[in-house]
């Protein structure tokens, strides 16, 4: 059986009155590549958020490599998310002061890594994702589709454990998104990075080995009756 690498197990999470997950419950193994889909409110990106020790569950638990994370204080939390998790969001997020090299060099900067080495490593990111000369850009000079690659080398570079990518091509066009999840998955498939997509998109799903649909709060494996 895949060894699985990141688990929620009846995951609760309210936020003041409004409910967002109901008893979630999703495991996803070494290598995978994992959408969830589901519509708007579904709870989606709560669950990300959870999966990532971003956000504490009211009630259930979160594993990370066989170890309980939800229980972990902040500190421990944030390690966590800095040293063994990589993150793209909707719109790249980048450090508009910084170049697009340096938003890149990021996460291995704050790993502690010199700034010549981090930068080093930072490079071949650009020739990989066919962003060959943008590297001392800021994020203003950049297409949407440029600043998405950058925020998804910077997820990667550090060459994390776990992806959590969400709706990472929610702000861009049809062709443009497709570039970008064929360099995700190949990039993730190269290093043997978990991905865990949130995606409302069937055509991004497409890319995952499996998609589970949450609806009202909780998890459900692909099926017709989920979909209906
Ligand atoms: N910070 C918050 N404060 C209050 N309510 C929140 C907060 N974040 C999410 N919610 C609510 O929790 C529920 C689930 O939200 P969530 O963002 O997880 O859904 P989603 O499936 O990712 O939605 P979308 O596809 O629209 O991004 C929704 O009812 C939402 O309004």
């Amino acid at each position: 059986m895949t060894e699985i690498v990141v688990e929620a197990r009846d995951v609760v999470l309210s936020f003041g009155p409004t409910p967002a997950l109901r008893g979630a419950d999703l495991s996803v193994g070494a290598g995978e590549i994992l959408a969830i889909m589901g519509p708007s409110g579904s709870g989606k990106s709560t669950l990300l958020h959870c999966l990532a020790g971003i956000l504490v569950p009211d009630s259930g638990e979160v594993h990370f490599d066989g170890r309980r994370i939800d229980n972990l204080g902040e500190t421990e939390r944030s390690g966590l998310r800095r040293d063994r998790f990589g993150f793209v969001f909707q719109f790249g997020q980048l450090v508009p002061e910084l170049t697009a090299e340096e938003n890149v060099a990021l996460p291995l900067l704050l790993n502690g890594v010199r700034r010549a080495k981090a930068l080093e490593q930072a490079r071949p990111w650009f020739a990989r994702l066919g962003l060959d000369g943008l590297e001392g850009r800021r994020s203003g000079e950049l297409s949407g589709g440029q600043a998405q690659r950058v925020a998804l080398a910077r997820g990667l570079v550090a060459r994390p454990r776990v992806l959590f990518a969400d709706e990472p091509t929610g702000a861009l066009d049809t062709l443009t998104s497709e570039q970008v999840m064929d360099l995700l998955v190949d990039s993730a498939r190269e290093q043997g990075t978990t991905v865990v997509l949130v995606t409302h998109e069937p055509r991004v799903a497409a890319y995952a080995d499996r998609e589970v649909i949450v609806r009202d709060g909780k998890a459900h494996a692909l099926t017709a009756e989920a979909i209906s």
